[in-house]
């Protein structure tokens, strides 16, 4: 028995499903469920999975991974507790839930490993932290290693960093999206066509990024390269450090962690 289940095929798991299809996963051996029968029904059409109950789908899985908002695991564990196998193994792409909480609502020993993945995975360019819990073996945590191989880089992380972990990599690209957005705004602002400041952006976002992981350089001193004395770039990083951008970045990521700690309990 070797099949995949993936419980809730929102956009994360969508996300993951396509991954594991991209690199060469047969389609035969992945079942996915989800609340709505429309969206199983899609996902049957453009990938040629199957799809079944969550306790159908369960009990012909050795893998498990679950992929529901976090205020959904609850029920979720209490409707396939029970037919869980004994040597399954649960993966959990839920922000904030602990493996220890999770063995506690499956009631028995049971192998889990928490994963925070997101969602550049779609271009196989993810990021992903996984952790094991107190009954995961060191071949489990390779497995889902593996896994997530697929969609991106894998970092093994204790699990008390997963709050973090959310905060930066997790949330992420939602932070440099919205920086994204508003660099085009600034653009329009200044009478540039919308289409021609996207371009601008969105290519200016990819070549940063790409220098940075290219070069390996850090990005204090990529910065220092753009920025020449007494130049356009030193006027705006002004202006960034007057309006406090720095801190609010810290603030925020702060607060995504704040909220990663409280999502365990619902
Ligand atoms: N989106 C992201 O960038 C990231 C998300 N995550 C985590 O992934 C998880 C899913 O997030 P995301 O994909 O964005 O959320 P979505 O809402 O897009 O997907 C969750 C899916 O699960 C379905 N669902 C809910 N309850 C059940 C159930 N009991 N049985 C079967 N399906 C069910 C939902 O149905 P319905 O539509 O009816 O609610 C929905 O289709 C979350 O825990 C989140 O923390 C982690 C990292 C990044
Ligand atoms: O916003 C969220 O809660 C999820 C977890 C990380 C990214 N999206």
């Amino acid at each position: 028995m070797s099949r995949l289940a993936i419980l809730g095929a929102g956009v994360m798991g969508e996300t993951l499903l396509a991954g594991l299809l991209r690199a060469d996963w047969d389609a035969a051996d992945i079942v996915v469920t989800d609340r709505r029968p429309e969206r199983c029904t899609e996902l049957v059409e453009r990938y040629g999975v199957s799809a079944a109950d969550n306790a159908s789908a369960v009990g012909e899985a050795s893998t498990v991974v679950v992929v529901v908002k976090p205020q959904d695991l609850g029920d979720l564990l209490a409707e396939i507790g029970p037919v869980v196998a004994e040597d399954a193994l649960l993966v959990s792409l839920c922000a904030g839930v602990t493996t220890a909480s999770i063995e506690q609502q499956i009631g028995r020993p049971v192998a889990v490993v928490r994963v925070m993945p997101n969602t550049p995975a779609q271009v196989d360019e993810g990021m992903a932290a996984i952790s094991g819990g107190a009954h995961a073996s060191s071949e489990q945590l390779a497995h889902v290693h593996s896994l997530l191989s697929a969609t991106g880089r894998v970092v093994t992380v204790p699990e008390k960093y997963q709050d973090a972990v959310t905060a930066i990599s997790g949330s992420g690209p939602a932070y440099l999206f919205y920086v994204v957005e508003s660099m085009i705004e600034g653009g329009v602002q200044l009478g540039l066509p919308r289409d021609v400041s996207t371009e601008l952006v969105v290519q200016t976002m990819f070549g940063s990024a790409h220098l940075l992981r290219e070069t390996g350089r850090h990005p204090t001193e990529l910065r220092e390269m753009v920025t020449s004395p007494g130049g356009t770039t030193a006027a705006a990083v002004r202006t960034l450090e007057n309006h406090g951008v720095r801190a609010a970045f810290m603030a925020a990521i702060e607060s995504a962690r704040d909220r990663s700690r409280l999502l365990s309990g619902g």
